[in-house]
């Protein structure tokens, strides 16, 4: 493909080198091959800008950078914001892709929303695809990416992959960081979710207002013009969240409580599930969800959204909604105790999504809830406390454990935990440090009528210890260690 044919597609000026071929992108250098275009960005640790020299070496044929940066030997395809450029110059190269691509974003529930979305079209007949925490998803498997939203040369590559495999239908995520970095760029995004915003990754936006407009990129740029903002109309942030979409000029589809589009009219758990009155474009219908939580309802409900939004079809959707089968390692129950205790695993990893969790299970508990859990370290430390308060207040028995240390003293983020749980449970709270031990310790307190929950981790691996090139991580799956703690 030529140089010159890219810059014109995505709107960029070339002052040279419009006949020279390019072979493929690459935004860091020690992926750059003859014939590729490199994006230098200046990152959270090393500015890619000093590598320029080094992309040229390895053959790069154009470099995306700021106006101010060194390019010699390369052609300089200047912009003040190098990301979004590179972004719309790539999207050129890495297509055709799916026709039909949704993205969700929100503190909580990207990860089960897609997930659920591409359950739904996989039942109306589609080949569907999704992209986000748990990798990317098709009818073959899942591969993992190693980031919520994956780099934006990854991002392209998998959705032209996709493409040729046959997938037209493809959901994904679309992290704050994500956002802010424009690794999700390029595309005809047809509809785009918000599900909530609450306290999550304060350590590397400013503030609330800061994360909730990275998050809002995704109405104001990402969705196609003429898209569909499909927001979940009971959380506090969906007002502003509504009137950002607006202001784009995007059709609005709510669901919830508050929704017009899809409005949520009554919740009822059932043992296994939870049965839903809801009403859609006047006509009422039950659906009976074989997932528990309000927080699982609201998702199930959001992607429900996004799918009639790109033209499924009412009946079909909702139908398949009753046939959802359970997100790993959200509410995932992953073991019974020998006197017949029940443990759930979930991905809770803020002080919302704690209480979300700790919520979905109060139903299911006639005796004490116990919950397990942790923060994780080198992420926003805002968070520890607050998540400690919601457990000694929301739970009757709480192990503050290890969730990822990264480069951390372990220890002193159980201690900002704990801090929060002071005004809760005294005497209800215990420390276990090992993840193991902690977990083994519930288990062992649990009687019939208890619940166990292990949050924070879900479907991880591993345990992350350490930082830059003394991180390992160490083999850790909370449903594992449960069962065998359970002996089975
Ligand atoms: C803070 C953050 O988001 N960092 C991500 C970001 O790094 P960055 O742009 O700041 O890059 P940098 O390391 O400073 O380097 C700057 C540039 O120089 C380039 N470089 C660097 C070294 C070199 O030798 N040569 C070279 O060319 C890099 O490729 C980069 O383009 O871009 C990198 C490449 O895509 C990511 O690997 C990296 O993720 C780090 C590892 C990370 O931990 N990210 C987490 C926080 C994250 O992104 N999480 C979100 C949200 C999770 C959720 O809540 O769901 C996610 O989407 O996963
Ligand atoms: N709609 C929701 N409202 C509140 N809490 C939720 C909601 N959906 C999920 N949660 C909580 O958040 C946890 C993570 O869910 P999920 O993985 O779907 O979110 P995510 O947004 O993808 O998270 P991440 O930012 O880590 O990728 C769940 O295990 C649950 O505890
Ligand atoms: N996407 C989230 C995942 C957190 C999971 C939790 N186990 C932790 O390590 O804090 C993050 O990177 O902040
Ligand atoms: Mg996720």
């Amino acid at each position: 493909m030529k140089l010159g044919a890219l810059a014109a597609a995505a709107g960029l000026p070339l002052a040279e080198g419009a006949e020279r071929d390019v072979t493929g992108f690459a935004i860091d250098n020690r992926k750059v091959a003859p014939g590729t275009v490199f994006g230098a960005f200046q990152g959270a640790t090393v500015n890619g800008e000093d590598f320029i020299p080094a992309a040229i070496q390895a053959g790069a044929v154009a470099v995306v950078a700021r106006p101010e940066a060194r390019v010699e030997g390369a052609v300089h395809i200047a912009d003040a914001e190098p990301r979004r450029a590179f972004a719309r110059l790539a999207a050129g190269f890495y297509a055709p892709v799916p026709e039909t691509i949704v993205a969700v974003t929100g503190t909580n529930g990207k990860t089960s929303t897609v997930e659920m979305v591409r359950q739904i079209w996989r039942m109306a007949g589609n080949r569907a695809a999704s992209i986000g925490t748990l990798g990317v998803t098709t009818p073959e498997g899942s591969v993992s990416t190693g980031l919520t939203t994956p780099d934006i040369v990854t991002f392209l590559a998998n959705m032209a992959g996709l493409a040729r495999e046959g997938v037209t239908h493809v959901a994904y995520e679309a992290s704050s960081h994500g956002l802010a970095q424009f690794r999700n760029e390029g595309l005809r995004v047809k509809a785009g979710a918000f599900t909530n915003l609450s306290r999550d990754h304060l350590d590397y936006h400013k503030d609330m207002a800061d994360y909730f407009a990275a998050k809002m990129r995704l109405f104001d740029e990402v969705v196609e013009q003429g898209g569909t903002a499909v927001i979940w109309a009971d959380d506090q942030w969906s007002p502003s969240s509504a009137e950002r979409a607006q202001a784009r000029g995007l059709r609005l589809f709510t669901v919830g409580e508050k929704g017009t589009q899809i409005r949520l009219l009554a919740r009822s758990p059932s043992a296994l599930g939870q049965t839903l009155q809801i009403e859609h474009e006047g006509a009422a219908r039950t659906i009976n969800l074989p997932l528990i939580g309000a927080y699982q309802a609201a998702n199930a409900l959001v992607a429900a959204g996004l799918v009639l939004a790109t033209g499924g079809d009412p009946a079909c959707t909702f139908d398949a909604l009753g046939r959802l089968q359970p997100v790993r390692g959200r509410l995932e129950r992953a073991a019974i105790t020998g006197l017949g205790a029940p443990v759930y695993v979930d991905y809770a990893h803020t002080p919302d999504a704690l209480e979300a969790a700790i919520a979905a299970l109060r139903p299911h508990v006639t005796g004490r809830l116990i919950v397990v859990f942790g923060a994780g370290g080198d992420r926003d430390s805002g968070k520890r406390p607050l998540m400690g308060q919601v457990a000694a207040e929301q739970a009757d028995i709480v192990i503050v454990t290890d969730d990822n240390p990264r480069g951390e003293d372990a220890g002193e983020i159980r201690k900002a935990v704990l801090a929060g749980c002071s005004g809760g449970l005294m005497g209800k709270v215990r420390e276990i440090g090992d993840r193991r031990e902690a977990i083994a310790a519930a288990l062992q307190t649990a009687c019939k009528g208890d619940v166990v929950l292990v949050a924070g981790k879900g479907h991880e691996q591993g345990q992350i210890i350490g930082r830059g090139e003394a991180m390992r991580v160490l083999p850790f799956d909370d449903v594992t260690v449960a069962r065998e703690c359970a002996g089975q």
